[in-house]
Formats: structure tokens, sequence, C-alpha cells
């Protein structure tokens, strides 16, 4: 679903941000994606989310070839990656119910179909006694879990997580792995950045471990 191959990615002369990265993660497939600061966590990402593009190598993500992609076809892709990040970027003059929607009025998804989909991606995630609450009304763990609906809401095959548990307690980041762990199960490929060493070694998961750029361990699958 997604393949890395020979990828770097160079932002100036002085600031190589990934060295020749290869990997391939299967439909199904949760891994996360581990290294300190500076590694190349984020900057993979982006080249996932075609924020920006590889100076040499291949993204390929469900066949397509993301570094040929013309622009025009950028928010169509963005469309099958659903992203989570760690401060979840709500909206707060706007109910849980609007926020999940929004990708589905950008798609310009019918009324009764966004209430449907809306609505089964809000019990997913155990949140929908409170669609009509404003997040701020909620808290740090259910504002994530919102954030997770809105990601899925148009079941997307790939979701990628930036630090999604950053700023949760232990108990409340095991329920979020929890729903990780239940998109993998239906066939949606995720990936987790995280700086979470005790979460990550209690998951027994895949790790892609970058240093300085490069892969130096979970490039090959074989889990
Ligand atoms: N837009 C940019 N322009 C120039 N250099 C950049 C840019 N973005 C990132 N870098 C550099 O690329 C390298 C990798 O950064 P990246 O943000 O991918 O790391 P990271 O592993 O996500 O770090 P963190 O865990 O702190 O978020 C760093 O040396 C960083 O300074």
């Amino acid at each position: 679903m997604i393949e890395f191959r020979q990828v770097t990615k160079r932002y100036d002369s002085d600031h190589t941000a990934l060295r020749q990265v290869s990997f391939q993660l299967e439909r199904g497939e949760l891994a996360f994606l581990t290294g300190h600061s500076g590694a190349g966590k984020s900057t993979l990402l982006k080249l996932l989310m075609v924020m920006e593009r590889p100076t040499a190598g291949d993204v390929v993500v469900g066949g397509q070839h993301l570094n040929r992609l013309p622009k025009r076809q950028i928010p169509y892709i963005r469309r099958h990656i659903g992203v989570v990040f760690q401060n979840h970027q709500l909206l707060f003059d706007r109910t849980v119910f609007d926020n999940v929607a929004m990708p589905l009025e950008v798609m310009g998804v019918s009324p009764t179909d966004i209430g449907r989909r809306v609505r089964a991606a809000l019990d997913k995630v155990g949140l929908l006694k409170k669609e009509k609450m404003n997040p701020m009304q909620l808290s740090g763990g259910e504002q994530q879990r919102v954030g997770i609906a809105r990601a899925v809401v148009n079941k997307p095959p790939v979701l990628l997580a930036d630090e999604p548990t950053g700023n949760l307690d232990p108990d409340l980041s095991a329920d979020i792995m929890h729903l990780f762990t239940q998109f993998s199960q239906v066939g949606v490929t995720v990936l987790i950045a995280s700086h979470d060493v005790a979460l990550i070694n209690a998951m027994d998961r895949r790790q892609l471990t970058l240093e300085q750029g490069r892969l130096i361990a979970g490039g090959h699958s074989g889990h």
C-alpha cells in the first residue's frame, strides 16, 4: 500500500532530512515510525501527504507514484490518506459532528450521507452521544478521538498519525492505540510516528527507525 524506493529528501545543501530510505507497508499493516528529534519522521509523513516532494527516489501509495502526480491531483490523493495530529486541530466554534463532517463537506457528499457516515465514525470512536457538544467541552482523550473520527470518516486506505498520544496519559494512549489496531484489522494501513517508547514496546509491532535521515531498522518486512 505504501512504498518508499531509495527516497532522499534534501531541503537545502545543509539539510538532508532523508537518505535513501526504502520500505514497504502492506494493506492492513500497522507500524511505528521512531527516531530522535530531527531524524526525519515529519519529513517522511509530509512526503506521503504530498506536502513535500522527494529530491530523489519514488514514493508510491496505492499504486500511485506521488512524485509524478500533477498538482491538481494532490487533493484527490489526500482524500485517500487520513491524518491524525497531536494537537488534533479541531475547530472550537463548531460542534463535534461538524468537525467530523468537514472532509465530507469538502468532497460534496450529500447531507444524508454525511449524517450516516459521521455517526458511523463517531460510533467507532465511542462518541456518538457527544455529537452536539463543542470540542472544548471534551477531555483531551475525547478530543483526540474526534480527530481520529475526522481522519477516518471518508474511509481512507491509509492512516498517518504524528505523535497521536503526545499529550495523553498511558491509559488514554492505550485506548487510542486500540482504535488504530481496529482500523488496521479492517484493512487500513496505519503508520504512527511516536517517541513513546513504553507504548511502542507494549504494542510489539513493526518499527521503522530513522537515525539522521537513514532507516536503520524495520526497513524489511517480516514483522
Ligand atoms: N522546511 C524545512 N527546511 C529546511 N530544513 C528542514 C525543513 N523541515 C525539516 N528540516 C530539517 O530536516 C531534518 C529532519 O526534520 P524532521 O522535522 O523531518 O524531523 P523529525 O524526526 O520529525 O523531528 P521531531 O521529532 O523533532 O519532529 C532536520 O534537520 C530539520 O532541521
